[in-house]
């Protein structure tokens, strides 16, 4: 006699919980979760995923019965969030201004460095101020009006080009009397400098960290990615403070008392600064500790995460939206889409669960400070199964791009394991004609198109059974005995094949080695 019922109720039951869990949610059996995602950092989005208080809550055994023990978690959560709201005005005042009000019409210099030690391998100037322009062009209502590539061997010296070269940079500005401001393309300028350069072109000079962060200002939805661009505007709001002072001093007015407080201007601006500092750090750190109760729920769901990185715009949230048909993606043809971190739920081959971290994008020689006040965002991948590294294949720059998103990831301070098990898959194939990968582990993929992505599912499956110690198996079980209910309990059951002729079933289960282990003692064969 061939296979008897085949039962699926157990797979759709799990992705009741992959949703929830996706979302940050524990209840199984609740209306269906917003389709969109939680942006993990965002309160307001938390709450609307949890629901009003009291209806998040799960029954106390439902499915796979791991739910009913987060719910001292959840309500702490609750409370959180209720808190949050009398808090949430004092906090405006905390995040970054907006940006500066009108348009602004560009110049874009490289100072391109082409001899010695300095000279910066794996790229061109003429990708680099492409990669200027395209930061640029990033911001609405910027435009560039012109761009130079002049040649410098002093890049750290004050006026960063020789005299000659300073010289026919300050009459080609002076030649463009509708630019508003001059992107410098280097990491970070000094005060002085900025200053210095500012009166000799009579024009704004803006340098990479200032560029970077005003996109990200202008990108960032959540509270969280504001307080940490608020918190990288520290650094420069304290030197900028650093400069007005030596200013004022010389006009003698920085050290004189203010009347009856005992502290000085200076003494005073510098304090509400720390201060300042103080409120956002702690702002940062409790949707911290929000999000590691997220990360808890989900590690007891037992579904796997895996974190997608890469440089920005290679495409990562094509790729998720890809994997995981979810419609509310919005992937975008410009750097720096992406500030907030999202998960989205999908399914491997076997059926397999997971979730899938969309993160924010890489960038070469992007500001230590602000890496480290986004270091938070990035936390969770340290606590995810797996880390799939896309990379725009299609890139002239591909090669420094991988070497700058290894860097950035060497630093991060992950667990070997998770560096030793990257995925890297090659995307926008469909730009190459006949792609032929030179690294043989590498997965080719057109996210756009919908190419290889089978292939891709395969090899993270393979992946992460392998980095999480589970197997996919079908056991063979007695239904008069307690093993089925052990397997829902205990492990991930994905078809129960009731034989009704001999009382058994073939239960198909994803079962991590512990709990096969387990199952093997409790019930010899
Ligand atoms: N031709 C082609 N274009 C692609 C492919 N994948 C993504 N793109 C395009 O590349 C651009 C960037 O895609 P995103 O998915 O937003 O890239 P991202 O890595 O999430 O970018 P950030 O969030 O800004 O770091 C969009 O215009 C996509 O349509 C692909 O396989 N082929
Ligand atoms: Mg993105």
């Amino acid at each position: 006699m061939g296979p008897g019922l085949l039962l699926r109720g157990a797979a759709a039951l799990c992705a009741r919980g992959l949703r929830a869990a996706a979302a940050g949610r524990l209840c199984p059996l609740l209306p269906r979760p917003p389709a969109r995602l939680l942006r993990t950092g965002g309160c307001r989005c938390l709450r609307a995923a949890l629901g009003p208080p009291g209806q998040g809550k799960p029954p106390r055994s439902v499915g796979r019965g791991r739910g009913a023990a987060h719910s001292e978690e959840e309500e702490e959560e609750e409370e959180d969030g209720e808190q949050e709201d009398g808090e949430e005005e004092e906090l405006e005042e905390l995040l970054a201004p907006g940006p500066p009000p009108g348009a602004q019409r560009l110049l874009v210099v490289h100072p391109a460095v082409k001899w010695g030690a300095k000279k910066p391998q794996l790229t061109t100037a003429e990708l680099q101020i492409a990669e200027a322009v395209a930061l640029i062009n990033t911001l609405h209502n910027w435009t560039v009006l012109d761009k130079i590539i002049m040649s410098t061997k002093t890049p750290d010296k004050k006026f960063i080009f020789g005299k000659g070269n300073f010289q026919i940079l300050t009459e080609k500005i002076k030649g463009l009397p509708h630019i508003t401001a001059v992107f410098l393309n280097i990491e970070r300028l000094s005060p002085l400098t900025k200053k210095e350069l500012e009166d000799a072109w009579g024009v704004t000079v803006f340098d990479r960290y200032t560029v970077v962060l005003h996109i990200f200002r202008c990108n960032a939805r959540t509270k969280e990615a504001k307080l940490q661009i608020a918190l990288a505007e520290i650094p420069l709001l304290r030197t900028n403070l650093k400069n007005e002072m030596s200013q004022l001093d010389q006009q003698r007015g920085g050290s004189r008392y203010i009347m009856g407080s005992g502290e000085t201007f200076m003494e005073m601006q510098y304090r509400l600064l720390k201060e300042k500092e103080f409120k956002i750090r702690n702002a940062l750190e409790k949707l911290r500790r929000k999000r590691s109760v997220l990360r808890t729920q989900r590690r007891r769901r037992e579904f796997p995460v895996i974190s997608v990185m890469g440089y920005t715009n290679c495409g990562k949230t094509t790729l998720i939206k890809a994997l995981t048909g979810d419609e509310g993606l919005q992937p975008q043809d410009r750097l720096f889409a992406t500030l907030d971190i999202t998960a989205h739920a999908g399914y491997l081959p076997s059926h397999l669960a997971v979730i899938y971290v969309d993160t924010i994008g890489f960038l070469s020689e992007l500001p230590h400070d602000l890496i480290e006040s986004f270091s938070a965002t990035l936390d969770d991948v340290a606590y995810s199964d797996l880390i799939v590294h896309v990379r725009d294949i299609s890139h002239p720059e591909t090669v420094l791009q991988k070497a700058s998103v290894l860097s950035v990831l060497k630093n991060l301070n992950l667990p070997s394991h998770l560096l030793d098990s990257v995925v890297e898959v090659h995307n926008k194939v469909d730009l190459i004609e006949r792609y032929q990968s030179p690294e043989t582990n590498a997965i080719a993929v057109s996210a756009l198109l919908g190419y290889g992505l089978e292939e891709l599912k395969g090899e993270i499956e393979r992946t992460v059974l392998k980095t999480t110690g589970k197997n996919i198996l079908t056991i063979k079980v007695n239904l008069a005995g307690p093993q089925l209910s052990w397997l829902y309990k205990e492990a991930t059951v994905q078809e129960v094949d009731v034989m009704p002729e001999d009382g058994t079933a073939n239960v198909k289960v994803i079962i991590s080695n512990s709990a096969l282990g387990k199952y093997k003692k409790l019930f010899p064969q």
